[in-house]
């Protein structure tokens, strides 16, 4: 869907980005990490030329993005950044047509397209729509610049940051929505962050970048598992990469089938990480499992929980 072929990036005669090759495949969830300064965010802002490349070809749908009106291609692509960029003077509706009415959609295409997306990230239609950015929290206008870069469907999803300088808990909120969005809407998505368990919670892919290039690019199991080199080992940390494996294995697959205990369950979807926290505020060894349904599956021993860790660690 969009590939780099030995692309660089000079600013003032120094490397942004050097000799970067990368391909992302049509609906992947790729997550670009690493050091500050490291060259996420040029890269993310070549594909849709926000900052045009010096060396090497980019092509998107195997067409040289140069090929293409930036404006028409900033238009398949819905862009959403840290700082939100809501236009301060629109309310929300206004703000989330900004693309539908760029490109002329029908009056009533738009309005319900609008209500659509609030219903999508949480917002009820009805309370936001007139309101303007400053009557809302920070968590709403995050969603509110989601919701913006989705308004036209567009084909792929540059993100930068969108989650950050948020609260714990709102960010946790955003992060199960987008990976929704993604789930439902099958979208191509490019998310650059510093956060390494965001990284691990939302990518199918991480691109781990360190001084304009690629460091290393994989599955997050196969970059924890197997670091291709002593930078990427330490950037995952040696120290937590139990706790890590534990946030990409769910409930079901430590489950004890054929047990069965008394207690308040715990759904089988659950990664394991966050079954090592309720074992820890309960204080016990054993948790009930339930699935979907609400239907007993089997009982998680806290035991296997720490053998699979020492496995995993080997
Ligand atoms: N418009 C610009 N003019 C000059 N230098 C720039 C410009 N944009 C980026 N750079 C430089 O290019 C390098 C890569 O920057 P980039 O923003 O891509 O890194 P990043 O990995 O996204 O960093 P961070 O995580 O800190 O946002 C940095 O050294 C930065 O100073």
């Amino acid at each position: 869907m969009i590939e780099f072929d030995h692309v660089s990036k000079y600013f003032q005669g120094e490397a942004a980005v050097k000799d970067l090759s990368l391909t992302i495949r049509e609906g992947e969830f790729t997550v670009l990490i690493g050091t500050s300064g490291s060259g996420k965010s040029t890269t993310l802002k070549m594909i849709n030329r926000l900052v045009e490349h010096d060396e090497g070809r980019i092509r998107f749908a195997g067409e040289e993005i140069r090929n293409f009106d930036a404006k028409a291609l900033r238009r398949r692509m819905g862009y959403a950044i840290q700082s939100i960029g809501l236009f301060p003077h629109w309310n929300v509706a206004q703000n989330i047509a900004t693309v539908p009415q760029l490109l002329k959609w029908p009056k009533a295409r738009i309005e319900a397209r609008i209500d659509e997306l609030l219903d999508l990230l949480g917002l009820e239609a009805a309370q936001f729509r007139e309101r303007y950015p400053h009557q809302l929290s920070g968590g709403q206008q995050q969603r509110v610049g989601v919701a913006r870069a989705l308004a036209a469907d567009p084909e792929v999803l540059l993100m930068d940051e969108p989650f950050g300088a948020l609260d714990p808990v709102t960010r946790a909120a955003l992060q199960q929505e987008i990976v929704r969005i993604h789930n439902l809407l099958g979208r191509t998505i490019v998310l650059v962050t510093h956060d390494i368990e965001e990284a691990l919670r939302l990518a199918d892919r991480i691109v781990l970048m360190d001084g304009g290039q690629i460091i290393q690019q994989g599955t997050p199991l196969e970059l924890l598992t197997n670091p291709a080199n002593d930078f990427a080992r330490d950037f995952f940390g040696r120290s937590e990469l139990g706790v890590r494996l534990l946030s990409l294995r769910q409930v079901v697959n430590s489950l004890r089938v054929d047990e069965h205990i008394e207690g308040e369950p715990i759904k089988a979807d659950l990664s394991l990480r966050e079954a090592l926290s309720l074992f820890v505020d309960r204080q016990c060894q054993q948790l009930p499992v339930v699935d979907e349904k609400g239907v007993p599956c089997g009982v998680l021993h806290f035991s296997d929980l720490v053998r699979g860790e020492h496995a995993t660690n080997r």
